[in-house]
């Protein structure tokens, strides 16, 4: 049986409501759909830390700043409640555009700082995007916690720091990025990669994984960054949109790894644009 799909807001809020008559905590792991085995680590993550758990797939068209990316994103609902069916969710909620965003809605909530670099820099609008719907569907399933990817480690930041700014009670739980065997890190938009390009993806991880090695030996992050982007574009990524060494606690951008730290990394391959980061103290 599939995960039981919630479509509106008023239904999902009456099961909400009993739930928490009940006493029972919630759950929320926001997503876009087209869930692969990262997603449910993220499900896993929350049927072990709350009584209910609540999946959303929305597409957020407010996130995403080019029209092409919106239309061609992977909608696979179908497959993607029958996925969930193993891990028994409470609900898979599916609102319409009409229950985030009704008629009139004229908020955007703006994190600033965490937002200007790295992904920020690049995509304008699309932080405030996912600001403004992770505040929506927090709201809306009552969450008193929230799974959420380190793939997209400047997102959980973000969500951090909104929870916290805005009172929303909710804690925010960071998961590790689950892995394909070769290294790329699975991701919605793998599916559009070409089979050559497929086969070149995992030059993004192992680059980035000489990179930390060499980082961690206390090497500037300059000449290691230079080396990396050169053998990522030479495995056959067309651009290299970023690469950089940052911060974990503020992604300010770092010389050297003195401090938590993490590398991240934006590329081009075959008209998809694939993101990674990694630890490196
Ligand atoms: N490989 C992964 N490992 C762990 N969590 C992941 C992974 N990929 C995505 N997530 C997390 O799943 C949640 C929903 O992400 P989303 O639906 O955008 O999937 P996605 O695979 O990141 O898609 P895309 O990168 O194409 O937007 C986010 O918290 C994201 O960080
Ligand atoms: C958090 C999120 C579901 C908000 O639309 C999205 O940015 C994502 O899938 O990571
Ligand atoms: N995984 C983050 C959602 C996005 O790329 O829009």
């Amino acid at each position: 049986m599939s995960a039981p799909i919630v479509r509106s807001r008023a239904a999902l809020a009456e099961l909400v409501a009993g739930w928490r008559r009940a006493g029972e905590t919630i759950g929320v792991v926001p997503t876009m759909g087209a869930l692969h085995e990262g997603h449910l680590s993220l499900v896993e993550g929350a049927k072990a830390g709350a009584d209910r758990v609540v999946v959303t797939l929305f597409v957020n068209p407010r996130q995403f700043n080019s029209r092409d990316d919106y239309e061609k994103y992977p909608r696979t609902e179908e497959e993607d409640a029958a996925k969930l069916a193993p891990h028994d969710v409470d609900a898979l909620y599916v609102p319409g555009p009409e229950d985030v965003y009704p008629p009139g809605f004229a908020t955007t909530v703006s994190v600033s700082g965490l937002t200007g670099v790295l992904c920020g820099a690049h995509r304008p609008g699309h932080f405030d995007g996912v600001a403004t719907v992770c505040t929506k569907l927090f709201r809306q399933t009552g969450a008193d916690r929230a799974w959420f990817g380190e793939k997209d480690f400047q997102q959980l930041q973000l969500v951090r720091r909104l929870s916290a700014d805005l009172d929303l009670g909710v804690e925010v739980v960071g998961c590790e990025t689950v892995r394909e065997a070769d290294g790329l890190a699975l991701s919605s938009r793998n599916v559009r990669l070409g089979a050559e390009a497929r086969r070149a993806a995992p030059a993004l991880h192992a680059a980035m994984t000489e990179a930390v090695a060499a980082l961690r030996d206390g090497a500037a992050a300059g000449p290691v960054i230079d080396t990396a982007a050169q053998a990522i574009r030479a495995a056959g990524y067309d651009e290299v949109e970023y690469l950089e060494l940052r911060a974990v606690e503020d992604l300010r951008a770092l010389d050297r790894a003195e401090v938590p730290a993490r590398l991240f990394a934006a590329a081009w391959i075959d008209g998809v644009r694939l993101i990674d980061n990694l630890p490196v103290t």
